[in-house]
């Protein structure tokens, strides 16, 4: 039975996954800098922090396989990006090298393609476009996994995820949503698929109006069933709500690329003509 490690377990993602993975992977081990709060009595944890390789290592030993959640999620000062993401996506694959650990799933996020605009559909290969620290946080997790998957034979999964939840929130997330059980999916081709090496796969739900061309997970076996069309309607009400935001509204990264958007807003007509 192989034992998994799922780091950011006391997360958004991690508190959901820790009721959907044991049936599949009865040998879990949960990880975060925090406990999660609602800790089972048959439940494994041990705390690390990601900015601490040592920390890394011994939570890396004796597993074939990681989903690593943890991390900053959010755009954040360069210090909580450098020491959660970049050190910490850093020491993450470095520990699991060392350890011997086969198989990483990474949590990248469409944060790393963010300022592709949203009339253009994109693959997995194109230019990283990142809309924050974050974003370049994830591009950065992304080509570290690559690094160990060529160079140390590392099996890599990058899930480059929309949103994840239980309905899409707004407009752009109609377009970029990922249920639950889908995620589920994705990350057992990641820790299970014979032909992984090393993968960057759109971590999105059967959503209509996507942007992304996610063709490589299908060809992988992926059969997502959410549909975001289905929650339109709250979905439409819920967008009526917010105010016009002519940045976020036009990129696919949505607020995160007008958050400290001062260009010259003229190049937004520019955009427009792309
Ligand atoms: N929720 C979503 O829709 C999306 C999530 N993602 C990525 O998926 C992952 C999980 O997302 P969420 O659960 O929503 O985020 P979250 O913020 O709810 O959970 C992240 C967890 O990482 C832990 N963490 C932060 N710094 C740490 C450190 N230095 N050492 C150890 N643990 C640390 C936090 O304590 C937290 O429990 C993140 O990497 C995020 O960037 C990507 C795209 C969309
Ligand atoms: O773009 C989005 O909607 C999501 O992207 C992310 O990478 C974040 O972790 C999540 O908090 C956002 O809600």
């Amino acid at each position: 039975m192989p034992r998994i490690l799922m780091t950011g377990a006391s997360g958004g993602i991690g508190t959901s996954l820790r009721k959907l993975l044991p049936p599949i992977y009865p040998d879990l081990l949960l990880s975060d800098i925090k406990p999660p709060v609602d800790l089972g009595a048959n439940e494994k944890f041990k705390a690390a922090d990601l900015a601490d390789l040592a920390q890394c290592e011994a939570i890396c030993e004796g597993v074939d396989g990681i989903i690593h959640f943890g991390g900053y999620s959010v755009e954040g000062t360069w210090d909580q990006i450098l020491q959660a993401n970049i050190i910490g996506g850093y020491n993450l694959f470095e520990a699991a090298y060392r350890k011997g650990v086969k198989r990483v799933v990474f949590a990248s996020s469409n944060h790393a393609v963010g300022f592709y605009p949203r009339h253009h559909r994109i693959g997995a290969d194109v230019t990283p476009r990142p809309d924050g620290r974050y974003g370049v946080s994830k591009v950065f997790g992304e080509a570290v996994g690559a690094l160990y998957a060529d160079k140390h034979g590392l099996k890599v999964t990058c899930l480059r995820i929309g949103n994840f939840g239980d309905m899409p929130l707004d407009q752009r997330r109609l377009a970029i949503w990922l249920k639950p059980d889908d995620l589920v999916q994705l990350c057992r081709i990641g820790l299970e698929h014979p032909d992984i090496h090393f993968e960057v796969f759109y971590g999105a739900s059967l959503n209509e109006r996507a942007w992304w061309d996610n063709h490589r997970a299908y060809e992988l076996g992926y059969r997502p069933t959410g549909r975001a069309e289905d929650f339109r309607e709250h979905a439409m009400a819920e967008q009526a709500k917010l105010k016009p935001d002519p940045v976020g509204d036009y990129f696919q990264g949505g607020t995160f690329c007008s958050m400290e958007f001062d260009a010259d807003p003229s190049r937004i007509i520019d955009w427009k003509k792309r």
